[in-house]
Formats: structure tokens, sequence, C-alpha cells
């Protein structure tokens, strides 16, 4: 059976920042793509380690590849290869041994803005059904500093307690690179590298499990999709290079799909939704999608990836920076901008009034 196509312009009323473009949520024959387009791979540790000008010459490179396609992948980011490997396993490992009615008590539900929890395959969202399994934590899943309203118990969160020491350490390595990252991009685009210093110390993310089971030859001729075209709602994200391909990336330009190919050990950054609203859509939230992977091994092989999105705080408001011309829009409340942009896939319930406290 075919599914009529779904666009992105079907559901253009939860936007929150432009996105001027149309695009198939699932891949399509008619899609074309940019073979020749190279996302650029840069090298972290001149701007982690080196003088003003090896940062400004990273920012610099940084700031054109995202301003270009939203994406760039870094090597020399200091993240422990190991953590990788054992992130993939401890995923690979979470869903395969965790049961059907484990993982059914932690159904995903909002927790602040984020709908934090389990998501059944062809459950990632309600517009397209996609063939992933996913699992998302916020800061407030980790046994990390914060402010708490309640003890924290991990199994609230968590199907056995010592997969949240494990994930621990990969959001703990990625927390430390939010602030250089996010300095870089602002130098970038020529803002004061430091605007988003404070609110990004001790801030809230969403770390994602995304598990791709093999698909049948039934699957494959239905023409679904692994994961369907989206924008991050996020600041940006880091995504650890997968070993096994598929993540594609709309050029704006060419209006063609770029084939990501991150070098193992490297990771994947890319801006989401608030970056475009805070530098009045100087760094864009670009589309991206999984699709089937060049070795053909969706038939044989399940892909996981691993992704930390950056966000801030529920109750921080969303202004355009100093610096980047007249602002194109108005101030937001973080909880109000991040619903109402992700009512798109949870449905029209989960937005959030601004005047609404983001409660639990
Ligand atoms: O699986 C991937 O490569 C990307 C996943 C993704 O885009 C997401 O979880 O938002
Ligand atoms: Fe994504």
């Amino acid at each position: 059976m075919t599914r009529p196509r779904a666009f992105n312009r079907d559901f253009k009323k939860y936007d929150q920042v432009r996105k001027a473009h149309t695009y198939g949520l699932a891949e399509h024959e008619s899609d074309e793509f940019d073979e020749d387009y190279e996302i650029a791979t840069l090298d972290l540790e001149p701007f982690l380690r080196g003088d003003a000008s090896d940062r400004e010459r990273f920012a610099v490179e940084f700031g054109a590849a995202l301003q270009e396609i939203g994406f760039a992948v870094l090597t020399g980011h200091g993240v422990d290869p190991a953590l990788y490997q054992d992130a993939h396993d401890d995923t690979l490992d979470l869903f395969e041994s965790t049961s059907p009615e484990q993982k059914m008590r932690f159904r995903a539900e909002r927790h602040g803005s984020v709908s934090q929890g389990y998501f059944p395959i062809e459950q990632t969202s309600e517009i397209h059904p996609d063939l992933v399994e996913g699992w998302v934590w916020c800061r407030r899943a980790f046994d990390v500093p914060q402010r708490r309203t309640s003890a924290f118990r991990v199994e609230d969160y968590w199907p056995v307690a010592g997969y949240e020491q494990r994930f621990r350490r990969l959001v703990l390595a990625h927390e430390a690179l939010f602030r250089p990252i996010a300095q870089a991009m602002l130098q970038g685009i020529g803002c004061d590298p430091h605007l988003l210093d404070d609110r990004l110390t001790g801030t809230n993310f969403g770390l994602r499990l995304n598990y791709y089971p093999r698909m049948t030859e039934d699957q494959v001729r239905s023409g679904a999709g692994r994961l369907l075209g989206h924008e991050d709602v996020d600041l940006f994200t880091i995504l650890p290079a997968t070993r096994i391909d598929g993540l594609q990336v709309w050029n704006h330009r060419s209006g063609k799909w770029v084939r990501m190919r991150a070098p193992t050990g490297s990771v994947v950054i890319n801006t989401g939704d608030y970056m475009q609203r805070l530098t009045n859509d100087r760094l864009p939230s670009t589309t991206h999608r999984v699709g089937k992977p060049s070795d053909g091994s969706h038939l044989t092989t399940a892909r996981v990836s691993f992704p930390t999105n950056v966000y801030l705080w529920e109750d921080e408001i969303l202004a355009v920076l100093p610096g980047l011309g007249p602002p194109r829009y108005e101030p937001i409340q973080a909880i109000a901008f991040h619903t109402l942009s992700t009512a798109k896939f949870y449905g029209d319930d989960y937005a959030v009034d601004a005047t609404t406290k983001g409660a639990e």
C-alpha cells in the first residue's frame, strides 16, 4: 500500500520561525540529491584551546557553514570516542532488552517543554508514521545539579537505574560543549560570543535515543521513511556520527537533499528553531530526515542515533539578540515557543499558553 504524500506546508500553522520551502516528509522517487555538496568538517580544537586568532578563524568558518546549510561536522571536540561506542551499544541494549510492557510504562508525556519518555514505532509524531522507536530524557531525568521541586527518583524515568548512570556520562560530556559551541556560533555571525553563557549554564537539554529497526520488504514498498523531514526545535543539536548513514539534509539553495557522511568519532552540529529565532533568521533551522542507508543495510540491520538537543529553560524569554538588525520576531517565553512548535508532532493540546506556568 502506498500512502498519500505529506508535505511540511500542510503543518505551517505551527511554525514559530520563517520556513519558506516545501518538502515531502518521507523519501520519494521524485526527490533530487545534491551528490556534490560537501558539508564542512571542521576541527574544534583551535577554538577550545587556541589563541584569539585561532578562535576567530574557527568561528568564521563555522558561522559560514551554518549560515549556508545549518549543518557542520566537528572533529577535535575532546569527547572520548569510547563514550560513543558505549552509547551505541547501550542504545541497542535498551531497546532490544526492555519488554514492550516496560517501555509503555514510560510512554512520552510533557515535562515542562519536553515530550519525555518512550515513543513506540510509528508514533514519534502524530503527522507521519515513521519506522523508528525513540526515547527522550531531559535534564530532570538525570542525577545532575539543578533546581528541583521534589527529590530525584531514578525509577520515575528509567526502566533500569544503570542506564541513567551510563547515559549521564554522555550528557555531561556534551554539556561541557554547550557554551563553546554557542560562543563560536555567535562569534561567527559577528555577535558578542558570550550573550548566551549565563542561560546555557545548567540549562535544559533532551537526550534522544533513536532505534530504527531492520525494515521488511513490505515496509520498504509502503514508502514509509525512517524519520520524517523536520527541523529540530532547539538552539542546536549535537549528534555523534552514526555507524550507519541515512541522515539527509535539505540544501536551501539547490532545493535538493544532501547525504550526511560524518567520520567516526565526529559530531554533527545543526542549528534549530530557537537559534533561528534568537539570531533573527541568520542561522537557519535546517530540515533533515533519515532515509535508507547507502549500503542497503536497512533490510538486515537496526540503526541507532543519540542526539543531544540543547534548550533554554521554560521561563526564559526568547528575544532577538542585539546586533542583528531590526527584530523580525516578538519576544516569546520559551515554553510557549517550544510547545507551540512541537504541537505539530504531539497534537494541539500539547501547546502551553505563555501565561500558564510550565508545570511538570
Ligand atoms: O538519526 C539521525 O541521524 C537523526 C535523528 C534526528 O534528526 C532527530 O532525532 O531529531
Ligand atoms: Fe532532528
